[in-house]
């Protein structure tokens, strides 16, 4: 784990100052795209991360595997940040056979000073990063390719917008982020925080979807994507590893079967590696699991069945 000073690599944890609380850095590459042409830009992701997860689930429902190529990244991320190692489960960087992610970052800015995270997506012509912020990729995915691929299928909708975006501004701290502010933070008072914010929320959550077949209503949206990425790692990860154990996600009836239902929906299984996932999180962070050791469970099928159908839904709006 590290980031890049002045285009250099350094080795270092994150600081999280003295009260303890985690602190993400806000991702410094946030371009539109210059036009929507196929094969031109490439999508760097790693398979255990839930922020680049979102690309890739929305990548498939948009129907892009074909235009926007990607490299995972390994799952094993120590001194060198993330690398394209293959024999820990990367693909290797299928551009331009990189050893490590922050060459690609050298690459757009050769004093480049900042984290180096995925997702990025990354422009192949103008050989430099176009966006590493997850929320704005999936909004890039969602309709800048329309007129290429006929994809009219549309997960922010107009008439939604303000609904999603409320429900953003909820469950990106409590929860997305949150699970993070439990599990990197450094003073009791810090988890205990976070720990409380996961959980009121879930319970909103909960609440939320024994009324709503989806978050903003009848229609699947992105708001579903965000938070999908998450509560799919929660049991095999968060709640173990993180320490957010007040409940397991499983414990959770509405929220289960809406985990389930998002699961099964055609394209999203494909994107979920729990073997990434788990070994990522247990073997990189030597800080919380010096020994690496990773748990061998829990049991969980996403492909049982899920009771959601009892509620209103339409899928996803269409354009
Ligand atoms: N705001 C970013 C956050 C991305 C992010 O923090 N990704 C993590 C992986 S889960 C990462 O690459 N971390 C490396 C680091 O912080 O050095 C987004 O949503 O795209």
């Amino acid at each position: 784990m590290g980031l890049l000073i002045d285009g250099r690599w350094q080795d270092q944890w994150y600081d999280n100052g003295k009260d303890g609380t985690f602190k993400r850095e806000s991702a410094q590459r946030r371009n539109a795209l210059p036009a929507p042409e196929a094969g031109r830009y490439h999508l760097y992701v790693s398979l255990a991360c839930p922020w680049a997860h979102r690309t890739l689930i929305v990548r498939a429902l948009k129907g892009l595997e074909p235009l926007i190529d990607v490299s995972v990244v390994s799952w094993l991320m120590l001194d060198h940040g993330w690398t394209f190692d293959q024999e820990q489960g990367s693909s290797g960087d299928h551009l331009d056979g990189l050893q490590y992610l922050h060459q690609r970052y050298t690459q757009d800015d050769p004093h480049y000073t900042g984290r180096v995270t995925v997702p990025v997506l990354w422009d192949k012509k103008e050989k430099r990063i176009v966006n590493n912020e997850s929320a704005e990729i999936i909004r890039i995915f969602n309709s800048a390719f329309n007129e290429l691929t006929g994809n009219r299928l549309d997960l922010y909708p107009e008439p939604l917008r303000p609904a999603i975006e409320a429900l953003n501004e909820r469950i990106y701290p409590a929860i997305n982020n949150g699970v993070y502010r439990a599990g990197f933070a450094t003073t009791q008072d810090a988890y205990e925080t976070a720990f409380d914010d996961v959980f009121n929320e879930l319970d909103h959550l909960e609440a939320l979807l024994g009324r709503n077949r989806y978050l903003a209503g009848e229609y699947l949206t992105e708001a579903d994507v965000r938070l999908f990425t998450t509560l799919v790692r929660f049991d095999a990860v968060y709640h173990g590893h993180f320490k957010c154990n007040l409940r397991r996600l499983s414990d959770y009836h509405n929220l289960s079967n809406w985990l389930r239902e998002l699961y099964q929906w055609p394209g999203v299984a494909g994107t979920v590696n729990m073997e990434h996932i788990q070994k990522h999180y247990y073997i990189s962070h030597k800080t919380i699991n010096p020994n690496g050791i990773v748990p061998k469970g829990p049991l969980q099928d996403f492909g049982l069945p899920h009771d959601r159908e009892q509620l209103m839904g339409k899928g996803i709006w269409q354009r």
